[in-house]
């Protein structure tokens, strides 16, 4: 199988858990919650998407085998051999991701880590599952690393996702592109965190420091 794939760039993870980490970002093409396209935004199931999917026109992309896939990551990687570290986003990654690519990945010594909206089941040997779950769709994917919830978000209900199993809740302010508003969801996440202390705050380390 061969996999259609936006982009592939070298940067420090700026969410969640391993946020500061140096990864290789594998960004697929495609996600079954948005089209992708501005004139369906309105009527998606994830309305708030920050991110460019669709096509294979960016930086790396393509479509690539799983044995090429995995020697780019590599190059993008370098030298080194400790600490790889691989980041499958999109888009949606599940549409895409398969044993072959994650053999291919593991077999060249990275630790590979997902960025998924659960409503696919993860890859069984992915080392990392980060789940961000989108209201109005259906969570199958709940148990893992790390639940991020991206907020504020009509219609999640935080109390009931408290229930899953996972080692780390995290709730990651939304950003609308305004200012006053991105400033009012990091108040409003932080409130939170203030009264849910089970929950911890991730903030995109790598738009604060202007990093892809
Ligand atoms: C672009 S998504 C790709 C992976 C997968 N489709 C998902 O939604 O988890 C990567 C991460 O960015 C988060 N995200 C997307 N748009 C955002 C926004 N406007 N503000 C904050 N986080 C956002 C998602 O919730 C997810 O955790
Ligand atoms: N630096 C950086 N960290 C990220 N963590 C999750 C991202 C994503 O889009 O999946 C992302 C991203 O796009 N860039
Ligand atoms: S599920 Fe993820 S990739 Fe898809 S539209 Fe939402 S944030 Fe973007
Ligand atoms: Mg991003």
């Amino acid at each position: 199988m061969s996999y259609a794939v936006k982009e592939i760039f070298l940067t420090l993870q700026g969410e969640g858990v391993h946020a500061g980490r140096r990864a290789v970002f594998l960004r697929f093409t495609g996600c079954n919650l948005w089209t992708g396209r501005e004139e369906d935004r309105a009527t998606a199931i994830c309305q708030f998407c920050d991110t460019d999917f669709v096509g294979m026109d960016g930086e790396n992309g393509g479509r690539y085998l799983a044995q090429d896939l995995a020697a780019k990551v590599e190059s993008l990687w370098g030298e080194g051999k400790s600490a790889r570290y691989v980041v499958l986003t999109g888009g949606e990654p599940m549409l895409q991701v398969d044993d072959a690519l994650v053999d291919a990945l593991h077999a060249h010594g990275f630790t590979i880590a997902i960025e998924s909206n659960g409503t696919i089941a993860t890859h069984p040997r992915i080392d990392w599952v980060c789940i961000s779950p989108k209201a109005g769709s259906d969570v199958v994917q709940r148990r893992g690393d790390e639940l991020k919830l991206v907020w504020p978000q009509q219609g999640s209900e935080p109390d009931l996702m408290e229930q899953w199993d996972f080692a780390n809740f995290l709730i990651q302010p939304m950003d609308c592109g305004a200012e006053s508003e991105n400033r009012a969801n990091v108040v409003g996440a932080t409130d939170f965190v203030m009264r849910h202390p089970k929950w911890r705050l991730s903030l995109q380390n790598h738009k604060i420091l202007g990093l892809p």
